[in-house]
């Protein structure tokens, strides 16, 4: 996952840019940039680091416009390591194009091919965004007739654009002297949503929270398939540019990615922790003596809306027993396993009182590579408890995920390929319970009853868009991984070479 964010105003958007990307941080902490335009002239800034290191008072100042867009990154694609892969990315024709996407192709190795020899592109990075953003140019250039740029020929372009690309993809494009344009994968996979300020403005951004928390009001999310094109007046036309359309927004950001204070597709991501909270309480209580059971702590920050609502049903304390460095990120989105290793330590530290002589359950949003549950379960007995139970409100994740979330190869997942058991030794606790695939569904699916499902192919091996099968998302994520060296030449993970091998 990435954050993007689009505004289209009657005044300066520079700061509503780095504002909303503010909001969106967590969605991705390796890299920001923000675009504005001019007179027709773009002006960009980006570079690797967090929002707050990235933009300086004099980068804030060579940003001026009415309309503008910004994204942070977390690479799922590519190169991690390169600056040049920061988003936005620019192409000059037709009409100069500088375009923010969320997601991930999962067709970019065979369209980069495509772009090169037939449509005679450069594709100079190793993103799989660049490749998207070519696509796009090129389908923009096919549909425009002599010049002139309708409303009609940019719906067109993306219209063509849906046949060409496969994956996941939420997207935001400024095209030089005429507007904003945004538009969503066919299934829905990563969430868009667009907002209005009294002013007028326009906001269009990957969560609720960005718009809400600069003033805006949240006006609906943008559908599966569906553009808008947000002209530099302000006036907005919506279209579904694909034929063929179905909600499957990804289960990922209700169980960690999103904000809790955002709502996606109509799901309050808040209130879809709680239900996860609620049915993961009825399996622990499957699992575990309850009066074994002296107190529930959370793992901050994510676990905590599932945590309060399974210790409330099992009428046990709920306790804050690790705090959380405020001035760490999340450690599950930074690249290589090293770094994610030490910043579990740097990021959490126990109040021992509330470990020494319990019994104590250890609540979890989801267990990915265990890098997390391992060094808590340890920090957890160091400081006295008794017994460690662990649960978590996902189910095990088996599969590689290709849509924009980073659980590149099976090796890397502590749950592929093993026991109940044997995760437990290596997390090291003395009971493991987990949320099943149907219970972690059915807490976030009641809560919109139209929806057509979920992406959850992590936890389940469906791979909604029907052009992945298990074994491609393996080979495609080996591949990427298979290139990588830690000072990251092209690669971006750390890899490990089998699943034997603790994580
Ligand atoms: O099994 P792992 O590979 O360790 O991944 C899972 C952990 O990573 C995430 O936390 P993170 O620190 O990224 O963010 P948070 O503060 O939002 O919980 C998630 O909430 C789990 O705690
Ligand atoms: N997480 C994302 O949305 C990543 C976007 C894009 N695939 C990249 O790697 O930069
Ligand atoms: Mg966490």
């Amino acid at each position: 996952m990435c954050g993007i964010v689009g505004v289209v105003s009657n005044a300066p958007v520079n700061q509503l840019i780095y504002d909303a990307l503010l909001l969106l941080q967590h969605r991705g902490q390796d890299a920001a940039g923000i675009a504005t335009q001019l007179e027709r002239k773009f002006f960009m800034h980006k570079a690797k680091g967090m929002v707050k290191d990235v933009f300086r008072t004099r980068n804030m100042r060579a940003l001026p416009g009415n309309c503008g867009l910004g994204q942070v990154r977390y690479p799922t694609a590519g190169n991690a390591f390169s600056e040049e892969e920061a988003q936005p990315f620019y192409v000059n024709a037709p009409f100069g194009i500088v375009m923010a996407h969320n997601g991930n192709l999962t067709n970019a190795a065979l369209l980069k091919q495509e772009m090169i020899q037939l449509d005679h592109r450069h594709i100079n990075t190793e993103s799989d965004s660049e490749v998207l953003l070519n696509v796009l140019a090129h389908e923009l250039g096919q549909a425009t007739d002599h010049g002139a740029l309708s409303r009609d020929a940019v719906f067109a372009a993306v219209r063509a654009v849906h046949k060409r690309i496969k994956g996941s993809y939420a997207v935001v494009a400024m095209i030089a002297g005429h507007g904003l344009l945004a538009f969503r994968d066919p299934y829905g996979i990563r969430p868009l949503c667009l907002g209005q300020g009294k002013d007028g403005t326009v906001m269009v951004a990957s969560e609720s929270v960005a718009l809400e928390g600069t003033g805006h009001d949240f006006v609906r999310d943008i559908a599966p398939g569906e553009a808008v094109f947000i002209g530099l007046d302000g006036q907005m036309r919506f279209e579904q540019c694909a034929d063929k359309t179905q909600l499957y927004p990804c289960v990922f950001e209700f169980v960690y990615l999103a904000r809790p204070d955002s709502t996606i597709d109509g799901i309050s991501v808040y209130q879809a922790r709680l239900n996860m909270g609620e049915t993961l309480a009825a399996r622990v209580a499957e699992m575990v003596p309850i009066d074994q059971i002296d107190v529930v702590i959370p793992i901050p920050e994510s676990s905590r809306p599932s945590a309060t609502e399974l210790a409330d049903r099992l009428g046990k304390p709920y306790r804050e027993g690790f705090v959380k460095n405020r001035y760490v990120g999340r450690t599950f989105i930074m690249p290589g396993q090293a770094v994610r290793k030490k910043s579990v330590r740097q990021k959490l530290n126990v109040i021992a009182s509330e470990f020494k002589g319990r019994n104590v359950l250890l609540v979890d949003d989801s267990i990915v590579r265990g890098t997390t549950s391992k060094e808590i379960v340890q920090m957890a007995r160091d400081a006295g408890a008794n017994k460690v139970y662990m649960a978590s409100a996902a189910p095990p994740v088996i599969y590689p995920n290709v849509y924009g979330i980073d659980m590149p190869t099976k090796g890397e997942l502590v749950a592929h390929g093993r026991t109940l058991e044997e995760i437990r030794q290596i997390i090291g606790c003395d009971a493991l319970i987990y949320q099943d695939v149907d219970g972690m569904k059915q807490a976030v699916g009641k809560l919109r009853a139209d929806l057509d499902g979920f992406e959850a192919s992590c936890f389940d091996g469906v791979y909604c868009t029907g052009d992945v099968s298990p074994e491609d998302a393996v080979r495609m994520n080996e591949q990427r991984v298979g290139s990588d060296d830690e000072e990251g030449s092209s690669g971006s993970r750390l890899a490990l070479p089998n699943a034997s091998q603790e994580s």
